[in-house]
């Protein structure tokens, strides 16, 4: 494509060279640079990418785009230089032209907030393969085009990626896509340029402050998102969250919403919530699903509110819906030959961690003699990552368990046992006789295991899906499934 085909309409502060020349790639990584390709210089929050302006001329580079022009942008009369207010959100742009607009010929509905964006995305994808849709989803746990899987590297791809994945997705027939919406993305601007036919809000709680600053920035990013939806989408809100109208304050798009509290679009109340599942009504009607607790009804409700809002039948929707399955990792269950409950469960928020404590508590029943079954909760905090919630986290296991064990999430670059005296901090002296700090996430889901009995239930919080441990930049392998499998398979065998 031209150059000047691509900057059609893009708002430019300078420019030196030809307009005419052909780009063949676009890229905002010098590494990945080759002959022909456009390279957009961005500043990050490690480097700057205008400090790799002369290597993605080495290695090819016909056009750069940047927001300070270099030196070099006078004399070298075979690159072309194009300076503009901002390279990130240029970028997103100019992806869009140069895949053809992808977003706009899918139904794409994006999803945000702290918890449930990975449930909700998963759960609409799920539902609309169901209802015959051929779909695509961007998640945390993996990308998918209809039936074949792309590793997730993150919640949200960049925006080159988007839209190559966008066009794949097309190829692939593809009317659906259903995405996470991070709020790294929004501010930094990797869903600029997508044209979406929906939002979805799910809640927002403590998380990213190390990235946002204040939670106000944060509800600023996350409001960004609905800021940027055009007039003809729906943009969907949960208005039992505090923050749930302050979303939809400024958008062009529909506004609904959804709750278990108050009047809305979406009307859902809980009736049952056991180990089995939810029972609801949902504007009226009874249902059943498979999800379990209280903040899966929210999901579920959105899920609903979403697939009616695109134009399909309530009553199929909730048909199918009551029989889909929640993504990985999410409230998984792993049952030992004794009877022993094993939750795995990404909560890495105190929300999140909040959330699935309580429904825990509301579902456990004491069996014949009486007895309640005990709560062992086994959790750590991730390493390079807003380290506020540590304390938080802690006491909230404190809360609502009869052994706490504090252990390694991903510790990534951060000392394991700085991350664990931080949490430390959040537990009370009384609460420190059943607390435990075990820095060995393996030996700490073995300990918990030691501890339980028949019926007792133990949440392994924080790492869900993930088949890996992060420690210094290494990723070995490491499922909390599995290594509790074996731990319970260990116990048994000592025990005979
Ligand atoms: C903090 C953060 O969000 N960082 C993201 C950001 O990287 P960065 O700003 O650090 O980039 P940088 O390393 O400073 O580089 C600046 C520019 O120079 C370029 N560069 C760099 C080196 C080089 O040799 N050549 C070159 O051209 C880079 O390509 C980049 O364009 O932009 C990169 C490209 O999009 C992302 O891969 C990277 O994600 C990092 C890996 C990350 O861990 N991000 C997490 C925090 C994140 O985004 N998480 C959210 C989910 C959070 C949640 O909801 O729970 C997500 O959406 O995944
Ligand atoms: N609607 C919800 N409200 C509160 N907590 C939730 C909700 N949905 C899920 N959770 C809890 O949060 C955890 C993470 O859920 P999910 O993966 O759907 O969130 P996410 O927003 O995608 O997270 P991430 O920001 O890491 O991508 C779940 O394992 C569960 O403990
Ligand atoms: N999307 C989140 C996931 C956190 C998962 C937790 N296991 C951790 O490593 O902190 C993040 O990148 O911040
Ligand atoms: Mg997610």
């Amino acid at each position: 494509m031209l150059l000047k085909d691509l900057l059609y309409k893009i708002p430019l502060l300078a420019t030196a060279g030809s307009m005419d020349t052909d780009i063949s790639s676009l890229t905002m990584d010098s590494r990945r640079v080759g002959p022909g390709s456009l390279f957009i210089a961005v500043r990050g929050t490690v480097t700057d990418g205008h400090s790799f302006i002369d290597t993605a001329i080495a290695q090819g580079a016909t056009a750069i785009v940047c927001e300070e022009m270099p030196d070099i942008a006078n004399s070298a009369n075979t690159v072309t230089f194009v300076q503009v207010q901002d390279s990130a959100r240029t970028m997103g742009l100019l992806a869009a032209t140069f895949y053809g607009q992808p977003s706009k010929r899918v139904k794409l509905v994006g999803v945000t907030g702290t918890n449930g964006k990975t449930s909700v995305a998963t759960l609409l994808f799920r539902l609309f393969r169901d209802l015959g849709y051929r779909c695509g989803l961007l998640s945390t746990v993996q990308n998918q085009i209809d039936e074949q899987v792309i590793p997730a590297t993150h919640t949200t791809p960049d925006v080159i990626t988007i839209n190559q994945l966008l066009t794949q997705m097309l190829e692939h027939g593809c009317t659906h896509v259903f995405m996470e919406v991070s709020s790294h993305a929004v501010v930094q601007e990797r869903i600029a340029g997508l044209t979406f036919a929906g939002g979805i809000f799910t809640n927002i709680t403590h998380d990213h402050l190390d990235f946002h600053g204040t939670f106000d920035n944060y509800i600023r990013a996350k409001k960004g998102f609905f800021d940027q939806l055009p007039a003809s989408a729906f943009a969907l809100t949960n208005v039992d969250d505090k923050r749930g109208l302050v979303m939809l304050q400024n958008t062009a798009a529909r506004k609904e919403s959804y709750s278990l509290q108050t009047l809305a679009t979406f009307k859902g109340k809980v009736l049952a919530d056991s180990l089995f599942g939810l029972n609801m009504l949902v504007d009226d009607r009874e249902v059943w699903f498979k999800l379990i607790g209280r903040f899966n009804a929210y999901n579920l409700l959105s899920v609903y509110g979403a697939a009616v809002l695109l134009g399909e039948d309530p009553a199929d929707v909730l048909t199918l819906l009551s029989g889909v399955t929640p993504p990985p990792g999410r409230f998984e269950q792993v049952v030992s030959d004794n009877r022993i409950v094993g939750i795995v469960d990404f909560a890495h928020t105190p929300d999140a961690l909040l959330n699935v404590l309580e429904t825990i508590q509301d579902i456990r029943h004491a069996d014949e003699q009486d007895r309640l079954p005990q709560i062992i909760t086994v959790v750590g905090c991730g390493g390079n990552r807003d380290a506020a919630k540590r304390p938080i986290m802690a006491e909230i296991a404190c809360r609502f368990s009869d052994w706490v064990i504090l252990t390694s999430d991903n510790p990534r670059f951060e000392e394991p046992t700085a991350i664990l005296e931080q949490m430390q901090a959040g537990v009370s002296p009384v609460d420190a006789k059943k607390t435990t700090t075990i820095v060995d996430r393996r030996e700490a889901i073995n300990r918990a295991v030691s501890l339980a009995g028949p019926h007792d239930i133990i949440l392994v919080a924080g790492k869900g899906h993930e088949t890996y441990q992060d420690v210094q930049g290494v990723k070995s392998d490491f499922d909390d499934r599995a290594v509790l499998r074996d731990a319970f398979l260990k116990s048994e065998s000592a025990k005979e």
